[in-house]
């Protein structure tokens, strides 16, 4: 075995599959996960038996490396775009062969820049020592390498490693995606994960995503780069464009109203600089990691103070003597210009106009972001600028043409995120009575006027702080609210929608001969909305469908009672699910 292991690893009888990385929300690939195979029909093929053979031989990093050298020289040929991601096992640290370097020396070969590439270090085999681990994740992101810790939760000390070194990355082991649409503990899990993430900046990949119910669990929890059979298949060949199977945008945004999100969607904690550094000291520090942009300088009560720009200030370090002149004086002398201090709870679309509109501003420059007046991190002006053109173009691919509001897609993410989060809401359908014979008798322009007026009432009539009006389609509207006094509201939109369409008929008009659904003509009266309400269960292990199937039965019974009438419903899960004693 040992020599059948030595060939391998010397005449690089090795080859690799790539399984891609996909962005669920903005559609794309963003890098594939090398995965090395031994020769074919060999006893070393399968990967697991080949690096364990190789660590229990003492030749893990050289295998390590020879593999490394076959996923970039393929994914090089291949011109594969976005980044790739390389397993790294912990254990090869402490590997007698493993060597400063060498993977910058493949890289510089085929000519592929650091950033293109993350290293995966797994969770899962035992890692005594942590510090080895902090200093070699340090060590390669200083060489601009991005770090990814694979197998999340699948070994002992995941969550201490999380906490101590600081990756681009985490990557959700398959034990919590397998079966998630059945298991609410891995479900709370998962939402832990993210929550801890989003906080300090890192992104969430799920992997071993292999069904579509996984998928769209994990879709309606928000996680946002997924992995897994379901997505693409590990492929010498892997495919460049996100197969067509895979929804666009099926994940949820984090805050309650899609679009509508405030910095704090884009905020992460950075180490902070006090104002009494010395320049020449953080000029230092500049230039020994070439990653960092600019610096949050914070007073030592908390209160942002300003942003160091990295281009700026070694700029003014370059002239001739200007370390001399400048490097004993504190850093708070040289802060940019250029920064922008925002709240927290500033609108994204504010951020991105302050930061676009000045033609002056530096974009490199990211923006303080305080919490009443104490700093709680950094927003990132590319991902600011990243997120607003998602949510614009997410808004207009969802919404409706004629009224401008959100439609089925937004409206299933929210009921679903609602679910998953075990809120209490109800769901309205209002829908106009008769709307056929209306449109038939004066025009379709004018049909148009009253679903824009109705449109326009429902907006009026929420609390748009909690409630959300979606436009599913024709004369049919869906408002999912958290108001407390919900009902009170829906007997003012009736109200209020009978008094406009009075208004905006003349009298001789309102009552009208057009055509029934038989073709019959008959005597229409003024135009009535019927509105059906659910209240869902949301302990009952629902998705939207369920929730769909609840209302259109309410619709139907709103409908069945004729002219403008609210109908309550008073069962909270489809029977199917009752009856499994779930609800
Ligand atoms: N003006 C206008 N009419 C539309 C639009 N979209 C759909 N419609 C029309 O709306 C009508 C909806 O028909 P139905 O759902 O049967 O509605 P209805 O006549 O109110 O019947 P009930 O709902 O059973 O009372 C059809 O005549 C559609 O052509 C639109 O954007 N503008």
């Amino acid at each position: 075995m040992a020599e059948l292991l030595h060939t391998i690893i010397s005449a690089k009888q090795l080859s690799v599959v790539f399984q891609p990385i996909i962005n669920i929300i903005s559609h794309s690939i963003i890098g594939y996960e090398a995965l090395a195979r031994g020769p074919k029909n060999s006893e070393l093929e399968r990967p697991d038996k080949l690096f364990s053979v190789a660590a229990e031989l003492g030749v893990l990093a050289r295998l390590e490396y020879a593999c490394r050298e076959v996923a970039c020289q393929s994914f090089v040929d291949q011109q594969l775009p976005g980044t790739l991601f390389l397993n790294m096992s912990p254990l090869s640290f402490t590997d007698s062969h493993y060597r400063d370097g060498v993977t910058l020396a493949i890289l510089r070969r085929l000519n592929l820049s650091p950033e293109r590439v993350v290293f995966e270090l797994t969770e899962k085999q035992p890692m005594d020592d942590c510090d080895i681990l902090r200093d070699a994740c340090e060590h390669f992101q200083r060489q601009g390498f991005a770090v990814a810790i694979d197998d999340l939760g699948a070994g002992y000390a995941g969550l201490r490693i999380w906490s101590e070194i600081n990756p681009d990355y985490v990557k959700i082991d398959r034990h919590f995606i397998t079966g998630i649409e059945r298991s609410a503990v891995k479900r709370e899990f998962v939402r832990f994960m993210l929550d801890i993430a989003q906080r300090i900046g890192n992104k969430v990949i799920a992997e071993g995503i292999e069904t579509e119910q996984e998928f769209t669990t994990l879709a309606a929890l928000g996680v946002e780069y997924m992995q897994g059979y379901y997505l693409a298949r590990p492929n010498a060949q892997p495919p460049l464009v996100v197969p067509a199977h895979i929804q666009i945008g099926r994940a949820v945004p984090r805050s309650h109203d899609p679009f509508r999100q405030t910095l704090r969607e884009v905020t992460v904690y950075e180490e902070t600089i006090s104002p009494t550094l010395s320049a020449g000291d953080v000029v230092n520090k500049l230039r020994s990691d070439v990653r960092i942009t600019c610096l949050p300088v914070v007073s030592d009560a908390g209160a942002p103070v300003g942003m160091i720009s990295r281009s700026e200030l070694l700029n003014t370090f370059s002239w001739r003597y200007s370390y001399e002149l400048h490097a004993n004086k504190p850093v708070a002398d040289f802060i940019s210009p250029r920064t922008l201090i925002m709240s927290i709870d500033a609108e994204l679309h504010a951020a991105g106009r302050l930061v676009t509109e000045d033609p002056a501003q530096n974009l490199s420059v990211d923006i303080l972001v305080h919490d009443q007046g104490r700093y709680v991190g950094v927003a990132k002006v590319r991902r600011l600028l990243r997120s607003i053109a998602d949510e614009k173009l997410r808004a207009a691919r969802h919404s409706n043409p004629l009224t401008g509001l959100p439609g089925n897609v937004p409206l299933y993410e929210w009921i679903d995120q609602l679910l998953c989060q075990r809120s209490d809401f109800i769901v309205a359908y209002c829908d106009i009575n008769h709307f056929k014979p209306f449109n038939d008798a004066f025009g379709y322009r004018c049909g148009d006027d009253v679903i824009i007026m109705l449109g326009q009432l429902l907006c009026e009539l929420v609390d748009p702080e909690c409630d959300f009006v979606g436009h599913v389609g024709g004369d049919d509207f869906v408002v999912v609210l958290q108001s407390q006094d919900w009902q009170a509201r829906c007997g003012n939109i009736l109200e209020r929608f009978s008094a406009a369409v009075a208004q905006s008929l003349p009298a001789d008009q309102r009552d009208y001969w057009s055509p029934d659904r038989e073709g019959r003509r008959r005597r229409f009266g003024p135009l009535t909305l019927a509105i059906g309400c659910v209240h869902p269960d949301s302990s009952a292990n629902m998705t939207h469908h369920h929730v769909a199937m609840l209302l259109a039965d309410a619709k139907h019974r709103a409908k069945e009672l004729g002219g403008s009438q609210l109908f309550v419903s008073r069962r909270r899960a489809p029977a199917a699910l009752a009856d499994n004693g779930a609800a």
